[in-house]
């Protein structure tokens, strides 16, 4: 097939040097069979929003090859990231975008089904091993090769990019948790997009952070992967002329603007052209990127931007733009006739998706000490503190015996609302960048991730609940039968599930933790106060009453106090001393006198444990909502 660059295929590889057997696909050694796929893009123009005359990218057009590592670089601001963005259509949030980008010359190829993108910032889920981040990622990526193949493609990325040494090293979070190296952080980024053998890759600032040695050794990594025929564009900051040397092409931004685009070794020749000579002690690239630098807090700004015009207006005019608009018109058609449609990813199915976040989830949470170990501590340390606390004192039919007995009903309620609502607070908001990058990877649907989550949340906070009631329970000396223990069990699992349902929702509708903190604590004041147990619901004004209704502390604390009040009718009733001591509670108070103190009623009950199961459903639904909304408002 003839290509619209008006070569065949065959000359097109031959010029390249590409190896022509790109279809005969097998699992070993797959990253060495690679669809190559030129890139272009024409006339892109990047403005904000608002204010609208702000331009960011100016009429950029260029192209990239198959074999080619690809250098993007210019001083900070200049605007590399964002036309990395454009390219990948991702992270445009309050952008217009202009101009095409085409892709092996066809425009029927979407370029996220062909290319893989790295950025910036390394996010990953800190507690897992780099085996195991690597295994969900190729579980999910990989949806249809056997597990044999997947573990085959896992070994071969891992070699391939150096990590084999550290694969059951913890990944880590700089600063919070020691785990890999920067250097191998970067590298797993890499690992992870390779599974898919992308024809394209997109590397933001592969080597910032990096010492010299390191990202040396990760751009040998990066050519070595495009000398399998990938197209390879990548931001660089600051490179060392071995590294800037050792490029196939380079493109430099000033101020939105293309300042040059070609090969390393003829960019100085160009700037001299220009009366802009790099001295003899200077790395080549910091020169350069010190001219096309604007200093917009220097008084000289005007001086800069005429000097980057400068440059820019030289390029358009030189030899270097016919070159790559030669270029373009030969290579735009490479690879289009290759098989694109044969190659297409197949991803996970909800179900895979959800069972795979599943694990991960809670493989996350039994290594996060906060919530797995120090957790049930906590717990068994509060149900024995709540239990010495009313340890004899509920003496049930004198009058301090129901104040404390009531007194321990409430402090349970309050002790499993407020750990797990904290808990969850403290833990979820920090998965928000994660999930916003790895949707748009493409790899999961927000819902997948949501469910997976709540499910993995689940034992930890129905399990820390049963462990301290069970303690405060039987020490506080509550009313002791098993039946009536059983039922404070259950009242307990859904308090506690209603405060992680409402964390869920606060976490996800929250625009940071912060604002998540700040609302939660009046809430949970205000939430308390109508519980119950510090004012009698039927007696507040009417303007306020309505508030005890969305309060889950007045559900739980009446279910709690009417099934201790009922158990104590059914005690006494069948206790035929404590009936010729007590008679008919004309001395003391009866079961039913405390509950109406409160302004509780016996047939509420099945009334509370229903509203807490709506409370359940609609906090979580409406967390899936906020959160649905804000990852796709973060695009
Ligand atoms: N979504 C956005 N909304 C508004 N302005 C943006 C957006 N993205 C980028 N910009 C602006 O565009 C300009 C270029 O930013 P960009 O991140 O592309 O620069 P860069 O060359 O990658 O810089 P650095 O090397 O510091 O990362 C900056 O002034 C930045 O503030």
């Amino acid at each position: 097939m003839q290509g619209s660059s008006g070569f065949n295929s065959s000359e097109t590889d031959a010029l390249l040097g590409i190896k022509e057997n790109i279809k005969n696909y097998s699992s070993t050694n797959f990253l060495h069979e690679i669809l190559p796929l030129t890139l272009s893009w024409h006339n892109i123009r990047v403005t904000r929003k608002k204010p609208t005359t702000s331009v960011i990218l100016d009429n950029l057009n260029g192209c990239a090859l198959p074999n080619e590592v690809v250098a993007l670089m210019g001083a900070s601001g200049a605007g590399k990231t964002t036309l990395l963005n454009s390219l990948m259509n991702r992270n445009l949030k309050g952008l217009n975008v202009e101009g095409e980008v085409i892709v092996g010359g066809r425009h029927d190829i979407k370029i996220g089904d062909v290319s893989g993108y790295i950025q910036q910032d390394e996010l990953f889920m800190p507690t897992l091993t780099v085996y195991e981040h690597l295994m969900v990622q190729a579980g999910i990526r990989l949806a249809g090769l056997s597990n044999e193949d997947i573990k085959n493609r896992i070994v071969e990325v891992m070699d391939e990019l150096g990590l084999t040494k550290c694969r059951n090293s913890i990944i880590g979070l700089s600063g919070v948790k020691k785990g890999i190296s920067g250097g191998e952080a970067k590298r797993l980024m890499v690992a992870c997009v390779l599974l898919d053998n992308p024809s394209i890759l997109f590397l933001d600032e592969p080597t910032t952070g990096l010492d010299s040695h390191m990202a040396q050794s990760l751009m040998n990594s990066l050519q070595k992967l495009a000398k399998d025929g990938r197209t390879i564009v990548a931001t660089i900051h600051q490179p060392s002329s071995k590294i800037f040397n050792a490029l196939d092409k380079v493109i430099f931004l000033g101020d939105g603007k293309l300042a040059y685009l070609g090969p390393p070794n003829e960019v100085l020749p160009f700037f001299d052209s220009l009366e802009l000579v790099c001295p003899d002690d200077y790395n080549p690239a910091d020169y350069i990127i010190d001219i096309l630098a604007i200093d917009r807090q220097n008084d000289n700004e005007s001086v800069a931007l005429e000097r980057v015009h400068k440059v820019s207006k030289g390029f358009t005019e030189s030899n270097f733009t016919k070159a790559t608009y030669e270029e373009l018109k030969t290579f735009n058609g490479y690879g289009a006739e290759n098989g694109i449609d044969g190659n297409k990813r197949r991803r996970a199915s909800w179900f895979q998706q959800f069972r795979l976040l599943l694990k991960r989830s809670l493989i996350d949470n039994k290594r996060n000490p906060a919530l797995s170990r120090a957790k049930f501590i906590q717990k068994i340390i509060m149900g024995l503190f709540i239990g010495l606390l009313y340890l004899n004192s509920t003496k049930y039919f004198e009058d301090s015996g129901v104040k404390n007995t009531n007194g321990a009903l409430f402090f349970i309620v309050s002790e499993l609302t407020y750990s797990t609502l904290f808990g969850i607070l403290t833990f979820m908001p920090a998965d928000f960048p994660l999930v916003v990058r790895e949707h748009f990877d493409g790899l999961y649907c927000v819902s997948a991730y949501f469910f997976a989550r709540i499910i993995s949340y689940m034992p930890i906070f129905i399990l820390d609940g049963v462990f301290m009631v069970s303690i405060s329970y039987w020490l506080a000396g509550l009313v002791p039968t098993f039946q009536n223990f059983i039922i404070s069990i259950g009242i307990s699992i859904l308090i506690e599930q209603t405060a992680a349902a409402f964390g869920v929702m606060l976490s996800t509708i929250s625009p940071s933790y912060a604002v998540a903190i700040s609302i939660a604590g009046p809430l949970l004041s205000i939430l308390s106060l109508t519980g119950g147990l510090f004012a009698n619901g039927d007696e507040l004004p009417s303007f306020i009453s309505w508030t005890q209704y969305l309060s889950w502390f007045k559900y739980g604390f009446e279910a709690m106090a009417i099934n201790q009040w009922r158990g104590v009718e059914t005690l006494w009733k069948n206790d035929k001393s404590l009936q010729d001591c007590l008679g008919n509670f004309d001395h003391c108070e009866s079961p039913a006198k405390v509950l109406e103190q409160y302004a509780f009623k016996e047939e509420n009950f099945l009334g509370d444990i229903f509203a807490m199961i709506i409370f359940i459903f609609g906090f979580y639904i409406i967390g899936f909502i906020g959160l649905y909304i804000r990852v796709n408002r973060n695009r």
